[in-house]
């Protein structure tokens, strides 16, 4: 079992010696840039690296159009060396990572990529494998409905990658199978599923709300405290029933709720690190200009799980969130990243 092997060999690594390894999943233009963005500014850059795995595309934008399937495809991808490298990164190893260059379609010189302590990867097959899997501390999975990322998706094609609105719709007919075979089943491997979606019957432009899976696979923060099951408050967390059937924790938020409620779900999530400082500023940008409260929400609730994990990576051993403010040596680790990431 070579995933398992992973495993061991990442957790049995001495305290402080591997970075805290975070997942991004999900289609392309779901919006995982856009999450990260945040979080990596959050966090800092020196505390922080950032690949998108889309680096490890087989082959180019022309060698592809004679292929029978799509970059979605682990057959379009060179899977195992990303496997390689994750298990090196995991581990806080160098990788020398290839380069393709979403302008030009081109794959480029390699880059050296160097771990630090925390290592964002997104892209679109980061989950597809039980040896990739293995690799990470938390795994995030963007599910927005297809129309909303159908219409992200032309929008930022036709504005940073050069395509007509036709070919992108064309392309992303062809993707559908391969969208449905590989991309899709990621979701299920998910700690944190996120579903960003226009109020119900309500255009975008109004604003959107999230909807976020709370799977029991991470130890969330209690929002119990601060939060009911009832529909009509703007956030709520609900028990619902997950795709297959079991019971999860959803925690909603309304695209405007009030800037009260935000900021005690907020300080519920915040202050079960027992960390007594003010969350990072720079969580909800969507674009210049442009900020979202559920995506700060969404940013800060990860950024929660990195701490957390940080502080069992400094020794404490622990996976679950300290019922009270932490103290001794693990807890000054924690409050040490926590201060980074709110600089
Ligand atoms: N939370 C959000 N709220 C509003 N708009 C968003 C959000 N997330 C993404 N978008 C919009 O969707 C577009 C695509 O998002 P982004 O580039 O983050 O996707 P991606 O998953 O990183 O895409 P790819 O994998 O194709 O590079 C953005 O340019 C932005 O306009
Ligand atoms: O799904 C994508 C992630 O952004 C890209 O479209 C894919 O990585 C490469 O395709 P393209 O030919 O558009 O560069």
């Amino acid at each position: 079992m070579p995933h398992k092997q992973a495993l061991l060999r990442r957790l049995t690594r001495p305290a402080g010696h591997r970075p805290v390894m975070l997942a991004i999943a999900g289609d392309s233009a779901a919006g995982k840039s856009t999450l990260t963005r945040g979080l990596a500014e959050a966090i800092g850059s020196e505390r922080v690296a950032w690949m998108c795995v889309d680096d490890y595309h087989r082959y180019d934008r022309e060698e592809r159009r004679g292929l029978p399937f799509t970059p979605l495809h682990p057959a379009c991808n060179y899977m195992e060396v990303m496997e390689q490298h994750l298990q090196l990164l995991a581990m806080g190893e160098p990788i020398l990572k290839p380069v393709y260059d979403h302008h030009t379609g081109k794959l480029v010189r390699p880059e050296l990529f160097v771990p630090a302590e925390h290592v964002i990867v997104e892209g679109l097959l980061p989950l597809a494998s039980p040896l990739s899997r293995a690799c990470f501390d938390l795994t995030v999975y963007l599910d927005p409905p297809e129309e909303l990322r159908r219409a992200w998706k032309v929008r930022r094609d036709t504005r940073d990658r050069g395509y007509r609105d036709e070919e992108v719709l064309a392309e992303l007919a062809r993707r559908e199978a391969d969208a449905a075979s590989f991309i899709r089943p990621q979701r299920q491997y998910a700690d944190i599923v996120v579903r960003f979606a226009p109020i119900e019957g309500r255009p975008v432009s109004e604003g959107l709300s999230t909807t976020v899976l709370l799977r029991p696979t991470a130890p969330h923060p209690d929002l119990s405290t601060v939060l009911t099951e009832d529909t009509r408050e703007a956030i709520h967390l609900k028990l619902v029933r997950d795709l297959d059937g079991k019971p999860v924790d959803a925690l909603h938020v309304h695209a405007y709720a009030s800037p009260e409620k935000s900021a005690a779900v907020k300080a519920a999530i915040w202050g079960a690190l027992g960390v007594d400082r003010e969350p990072p500023p720079s969580l909800g940008l969507v674009e210049p200009g442009v900020r979202s409260e559920p995506l700060a929400i969404v940013q800060l609730l990860i950024l929660y799980h990195l701490v957390l994990a940080r502080r069992t990576h400094d020794g404490s051993g622990e996976s679950a969130p300290p019922a009270e403010p932490p103290t001794g040596e693990p807890a000054a680790n924690a409050a040490s990243v926590a201060s980074a990431v709110a600089r």
